[in-house]
């Protein structure tokens, strides 16, 4: 499907996919072109500052009160929401996981998401989830909506259609897709079965990070968010909706699509980014600085500089710093950091950290370079160096992170995981030189 998008992020942007559909000149004429109902979709609170204040104004051919049948409670034990403090028994630690097969039998995204860990508190608005999708068949006359928060897709594995209230987005690997909070959809597969990331943010809504002195470009540019057209159904069938509300999971079933937005203008909308767009700034000279750098958008807390989520980006750049150990420092952080890998290679973990797969350094814990990865940095011969065809992805997020039930128990949990960095052996010999035996 060649889809037509709006560029620029944040934009106030107006579509109609019927001429004439929008109104001209008010929100809320007496009566809306083609008998459409009106409707706001807020948000932000009325009143939030004109920097952060997100609608948009829908126009559709029923309101989405009709959209409502009576929900009876659904149960989907492995979409959790924060706090999960409970219920993992493992020791703390550093985690690293093994891609997780696709399941065998028909899955839809509703049933296809796996939370990994928890952080926050879902009812409180603040931390986020890191989920799996595992996909294996489209949701027909389904349709899903997370009030709990703003959903941030990454696809690891096969291109997705996320049809949405709003208007259409088809993306794959390397791109990313964010749903607003609220927004109703439907998840359907492009060329096959579908494994992803799932980024549930329970906090301020993603935006682009400051650039600081780095000035007016670069990192993520904003012209390269694109936002759908507007795109309708009119479709009378039994279909179903799943909302995800305070942690908890609904069904209820109505008679039509309610993907029946006609027409709207806003700036509260979804959006897909393809994260090869991103420019990315670094040392050229020597160090390795702060993954901040390497910020593509931020979901920000009330404290300034202190991220609900920096959604962090490792992907292809040059490698030039002179007399510089390269890959990350040895760290502890007092954020937490969820990652995983689209493709290709992490250069602080060549071996062990696999497309699909993932890891959790946790709040303080310390992590850093495998020994392959150390031992390869510190002796290297420091030529310029392209890291290409790879992308990698850090949520970091200021508050700690707790595994499931289901995160823990995984079959592709590696116990081993500690041990990539036991052979980081004593070099100090008291002389300046080292021991580099
Ligand atoms: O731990 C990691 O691999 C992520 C990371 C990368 C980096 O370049 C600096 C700090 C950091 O946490
Ligand atoms: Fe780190």
């Amino acid at each position: 499907m060649t889809l037509e998008y709006m560029t620029g992020f944040g934009n106030d942007f107006e579509t109609e996919s019927l001429e004439g559909a929008l109104p001209r000149g008010r929100n809320s004429p007496q009566r809306s072109p083609y008998g459409l109902y009106a409707e706001q979709l807020s948000g932000s609170p009325f009143t939030a500052p004109r920097s952060t204040n997100e609608r948009s104004w829908l126009y559709r051919i029923r309101p989405s009160v009709r959209h409502m049948g009576s929900y009876a409670p659904l149960q989907l034990p492995l979409w959790r929401s924060g706090p999960t403090t409970d219920e993992a028994e493992l020791p703390i630690g550093q985690r690293r996981w093994d891609p997780v097969p696709l399941p065998e039998e028909a899955t839809s995204f509703v049933e296809g998401v796996r939370t990994i860990s928890t952080a926050g508190d879902v009812i409180g608005q603040a931390g986020m989830a890191a989920h799996l999708y595992l996909v294996t068949r489209s949701m027909e006359d389904e349709y899903t909506l997370c009030a709990d928060g703003e959903l941030l897709f990454l696809p690891q594995q096969g291109h997705i259609r996320l049809v949405t209230e709003m208007g259409i987005l088809e993306l794959g690997p390397g791109e990313l897709a964010v749903i607003p909070r609220g927004m109703v959809f439907r998840f359907e597969l492009v060329d096959g079965p579908a494994r992803g990331y799932l980024c549930e943010n329970y906090g301020g809504k993603f935006t682009l990070p400051e650039r600081g002195p780095i000035g007016a470009n670069c990192m993520a540019n904003p012209r390269d968010f694109k936002y759908p057209v507007a795109a309708f159904e009119d479709v009378e069938r039994e279909s179903s909706i799943h909302i995800k509300w305070c942690g908890r999971h609904y069904r209820t079933t109505i008679g039509h699509s309610p993907l029946d937005v006609v027409a709207w203008h806003g700036n509260y909308a979804p959006y897909k980014y393809d994260l090869r767009d991103y420019s990315p700034i670094g040392a050229i000279l020597f160090d390795h600085p702060d993954p901040s750098i390497f910020t593509v958008l931020t979901s920000p807390s009330a404290e300034a500089g202190t991220a609900n989520i920096d959604f962090v980006l490792f992907s292809d750049r040059w490698l030039v710093g002179e007399n510089t150990f390269r890959p990350p420092w040895y760290h502890r952080n007092i954020m937490s950091e969820f990652m995983g890998l689209i493709y290709g290679q992490y250069d602080a973990k060549e071996e062990g950290f696999l497309p699909g797969g993932m890891s959790l350094h946790n709040m303080m814990l310390p992590h850093g370079p495998d020994l392959d990865a150390f031992e390869k940095a510190s002796r290297a011969e420091l030529q310029p160096q392209k890291l290409a065809g790879t992308m990698a992805f850090m949520l970091e997020t200021r508050l700690p992170q707790h595994l499931t039930t289901y995160s823990a128990g995984l079959e592709t949990l590696q116990s081993d995981y500690v041990d990539c960095w036991e052979g980081l052996k004593k070099r100090f010999n008291g002389t300046p030189e080292g021991d580099w035996s």
